[in-house]
């Protein structure tokens, strides 16, 4: 994991290259002395974190009239507590950078930022839009633009949002959240201007996705449909990871290059779909080795789509006021819009909804863990249903996921990345690549969006409560959950996340490839 911990030289690259020439020559890495090669490091590179300043975001401060609004007194104590964790994620680009750019991983940014916390110091793609929802929860406009405003210049620049705010990210992207988050900024500001300026970034990232291979027809039942998928840029290790990649492919047991190439690309290609990694991924629903995301339609990324393709029609009506625009954007989202069905058990956790299904694989989004921002989606796709029995749903598993994290938060004083959800007491998750890491930005973000929405009535309990049962039975609700679809006429989340893909089925498209469908029916 050396990127992890070298991100900036103290030398000129040249100087840093010839440097490494003289010292090990063509020493195979596994032959390498370990402490001559920690010198090295020491003498060109600078520890982590050194490009970066602590700040203060903008307008921050100790008691929010948002947060004050929350009846609880615990559960508004607790936001108080996680309002002042921004000014520890809050972090700023040292203007060394833009002095020498070529010698820092980092990718120059003008505005102040939130990171996520932990080994993930640099703005991150999906994880702003939840970030940016808690910023708002604490009155935080200024800083919720400038993440939008970071990730602008880096349409402008790159062509699209990167992965995160490194040169090693640059392959690939997350899923789609700039627009959303442009919106989630209007609708509580209503600051036209704002959207006017972001409008071009908008439009060019929502292009992005129509290149770059995301776009994919396919024929299903002789009806023609043009879909999205994820698709990263590489088809070498990822930067960041190269010594776990090549390890994969090894003990894959590809030796030729295009097998090498196939899943290099598709490792990378998972942590553009943000759940880097999960058995959705895997043609065995088990093993790392069989990853084949690029095989695979996916419905998250579909609604992603969808929902953004809804938010531009409406902006466009809205603020522009341009009705040839909006419409066009209406049109293509007409030609998109499926249901999406979703049927499933995982609401029967104390904890929370977990992210699959799957058990015993040790990957970080699969069972048990659960994560903030997806049980956030969940519960805002039920409550902006029109169906009664999905809004005491959505408030139900409100309820379980903030007990669930106030409960850790009490226990460990962190806020985590993702939370085991079984259990009364849920504790931190694990698996995967890395340790379970703190702070978290996104997890942060999406209590604060929880707390201020459910101001009025939701409260910490004791443990021990019934926090399982949902207003409806399980059974019940999972039969009413299959009738819930996206059709909204406002922007809204879609409530697309439970109906990951436990039996997916297959279709082979025109040009012969087989696809996992994990898309709509
Ligand atoms: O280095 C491993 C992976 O780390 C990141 O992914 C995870 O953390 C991100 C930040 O919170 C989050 O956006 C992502 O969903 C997580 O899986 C990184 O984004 C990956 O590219 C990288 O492979």
């Amino acid at each position: 994991m050396i990127f992890q911990c070298v991100i900036h030289q103290i030398q000129r690259i040249d100087d840093t290259i010839a440097n490494f020439e003289n010292a090990f020559g063509d020493t195979p890495p596994e032959k390498m002395s370990e402490e001559k090669f920690k010198d090295f490091l020491n003498h060109h590179f600078l520890s982590p974190g050194h490009e970066l300043l602590n700040c203060t975001p903008d307008g921050w401060q100790d008691n929010p009239e948002k947060l004050m609004s929350i009846v609880d007194p615990e559960l508004r104590e607790w936001a108080l507590q996680l309002n002042a964790i921004w000014k520890k994620l809050c972090k700023e680009m040292d203007q060394k950078v833009s002095i020498n750019p070529e010698k820092y991983s980092l990718l120059p940014l003008k505005h102040k930022f939130i990171a996520p916390g932990g080994r993930f110091r640099e703005p991150y793609y999906w994880d702003a839009y939840w970030i940016i929802k808690g910023l708002i929860a604490s009155e935080l406009y200024e800083a919720a633009m400038q993440m939008v405003y970071n990730f602008a210049n880096f349409i402008e620049k790159y062509g699209f949002v990167p992965n995160g705010g490194r040169v090693y990210y640059l392959q690939r992207s997350q899923p789609p959240m700039f627009i959303p988050s442009v919106y989630e900024i209007f609708d509580a500001t209503q600051n036209a201007s704002f959207v006017e300026e972001m409008m071009p970034f908008m439009v060019k990232e929502f292009e992005y996705w129509h290149n770059s291979g995301h776009q994919y027809n396919i024929t299903i039942n002789n009806n023609n449909y043009t879909v999205y998928r994820y698709r990263a840029q590489s088809n070498t290790p990822r930067p960041e990871s190269y010594k776990e990649d090549v390890a994969t492919a090894a003990s894959a047991n590809f030796t030729d290059k295009v097998s090498k190439q196939r899943i290099w690309r598709d490792l990378a290609t998972a942590a553009e779909t943000g759940q880097d990694f999960s058995t959705r991924w895997f043609a065995d629903k088990k093993t790392l080795e069989t990853i084949e995301t690029t095989n695979v339609l996916p419905v998250d990324l579909n609604s992603f789509l969808c929902w953004n393709m809804d938010i531009l029609s409406y902006l466009y009506d809205e603020v522009i006021r341009d009705d040839d625009e909006s419409e066009k954007y209406r049109n293509i989202l007409a030609k998109h819009r499926r249901a999406v069905h979703a049927r499933s058990h995982a609401f029967d956790y104390p904890g929370g909804v977990p992210h699959s299904m799957v058990r015993d694989v040790d990957q970080q989004w699969d069972f048990p863990n659960g994560w903030g921002h997806i049980n956030h989606m969940i519960i805002e796709g039920l409550r902006k249903s029109e169906a009664p029995a999905a809004q005491d749903a959505a408030f139900s598993l409100a309820t379980k996921w903030v007990r669930g994290n106030y409960r850790v938060y009490k226990a460990t004083k962190h806020m985590w990345e993702k939370y085991d959800v079984v259990g009364t007491i849920p504790v931190p998750g694990k698996g995967g690549e890395y340790e379970v890491q703190d702070g978290f930005g996104w997890t942060n973000g999406a209590i604060l969006d929880l707390l201020v929405t459910y101001a009025d009535r939701i409260t910490a309990g004791n443990v021990g409560d019934d926090t399982t049962t949902p207003a409806t039975s399980t059974k019940t609700f999972s039969q009413s959950m299959t009738n819930i679809t996206t059709q909204t006429t406002s922007p809204s989340v879609a409530s697309t996340v439970t109906s990951s893909k436990s039996t997916p089925s297959t279709t082979t498209t025109n040009d012969g490839k087989t696809f996992s469908l994990n898309f709509c029916e």
